[in-house]
């Protein structure tokens, strides 16, 4: 690390392009002065919340105070957790790499390398078709990435295709997991970062918050590949509600025609990946074992032409929904937290209507305090 604290990161990179918005982040390519090296630059802003600084003026803004405070935990989170993998996990292939952090009044600044080949889905639809192999590879890489943050306490939690992007654009080039900012360590992270996620991509015992663990971060995995294979989510439903019931009951299905040209074996990990029970899905080192995933079965066959004119639309549709998101939070701080994820407190979800059990007592009231309705 820099001399933490004491150098501006413009004393040491020529800030360039912003790459991308996110919740409470802005990342842009840095150019080092010392030997020209491209980073990327991910400035987290500070909201000030207990240090007076950034505190809104006025009486009783406890709505504010709480987003602040909501933002300052998350924020924290991500530079706890990348101060982590830099301890026990760097470098690895498949997880992005800090090379250096900065702090001034009003942000920290992570210096990460450059991931220039895009994201995951993006890839895969510039590719004219693809097929169970290549499948097979993306699970694999994601696999081994996963194995070494859980070795060391580190549950992601928020695994999903836009936090996997190629380190560049070479077919070869390695997946990296990145944005650790809803991550778990134990008695590390605050519980108010467990009220966020993405819920498509959300295993059950998280969506109820009975159970922050690596299986969590291996149901994430197996939702990747069933869309991989189909082109379409494992649970899509109408509402929230029910799109919750299916997730924690696992009713999703393999029935449609284009299912019946998938191996057997690339199903069979996809019914273990997406078990209900998280001690049924296989670990990460069967996983990287497994026949299918090292490439013994997987087939080099294309997948049905209908299967990856889906997965296009699939990706459009999800591009188009983070655009139109990115572009209401550059206005909004009070949308941040919503746009960061669906809230499972924003959903409505009751330990009585799901069935499921809550550790929480008073989840509603907990969410009520703690996530930002827009
Ligand atoms: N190391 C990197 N190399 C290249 N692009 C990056 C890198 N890190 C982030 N990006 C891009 O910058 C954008 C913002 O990333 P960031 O992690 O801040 O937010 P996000 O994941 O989009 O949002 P949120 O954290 O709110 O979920 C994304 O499009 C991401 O692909």
């Amino acid at each position: 690390m820099s001399e933490y604290g004491r150098r501006a990161v413009s004393d040491d990179y020529q800030l360039g392009q912003v790459l991308g918005t996110g919740g409470f982040s802005v990342v842009r390519i840095g150019v080092r002065k010392e030997d020209r090296l491209q980073v990327a630059i991910k400035t987290l802003k500070k909201y000030g919340y207990g240090t007076g600084k950034g505190k809104r003026k006025g009486k009783g803004h406890a709505g504010s105070e709480a987003r602040m405070w909501q933002a300052e935990a998350l924020v924290t989170n991500e530079i706890l957790v990348m101060m982590r993998i830099v301890d026990y996990v760097s470098p690895h292939p498949n997880i992005i790499h800090l090379l250096d952090v900065y702090e001034d009044d009003d942000a920290v600044h992570l210096v990460l390398e450059l991931c220039r080949g895009g994201e995951l889905f993006d890839r895969i639809v510039e590719q004219e078709r693809y097929s169970e192999r290549d499948a097979a590879t993306v699970v694999g890489q994601i696999a081994a990435g996963l194995a070494a943050l859980h070795h060391c306490g580190i549950v992601h939690r928020d695994l999903k295709p836009e936090n996997c992007l190629y380190a560049d654009p070479h077919p070869e080039a390695p997946l990296k997991i990145m944005d650790f900012g809803l991550s778990h360590i134990h008695n590390v992270t605050n519980a108010v970062v467990g009220v966020f996620g993405s819920m498509d991509y959300m295993a059950p015992e998280q969506l109820n918050m009975s159970g922050t663990m690596p299986a969590n971060d291996r149901w994430s995995l197996g939702v990747i590949l069933y869309i991989l294979l189909c082109g379409y989510p494992p649970f899509r439903a109408k509402t929230t509600r029910d799109k919750q019931r299916r997730i924690l009951t696992g009713a999703y299905s393999m029935e449609e025609e284009s299912w019946g040209c998938i191996s057997l074996e690339a199903k069979e990990l996809i019914r273990g990946l997406l078990s209900v029970d998280p001690f049924v899905r296989p670990s990460a080192a069967e996983l990287l074992s497994h026949p299918w995933v090292s490439g013994e079965s997987a087939t080099r066959e294309l997948i049905h032409e209908a299967v990856f004119i889906r997965f296009q639309a699939f990706n459009a549709r999800r591009k188009f929904r983070a655009a139109a998101y990115a572009s209401i939070v550059r206005t909004k701080f009070q949308l941040r937290t919503k746009y960061l994820k669906e809230l499972i407190g924003d959903c409505i979800l009751t330990a009585h209507q799901m069935d499921g059990p809550l550790p929480l007592k008073n989840f509603s009231t907990f969410c009520a305090q703690w996530t930002c309705r827009a």
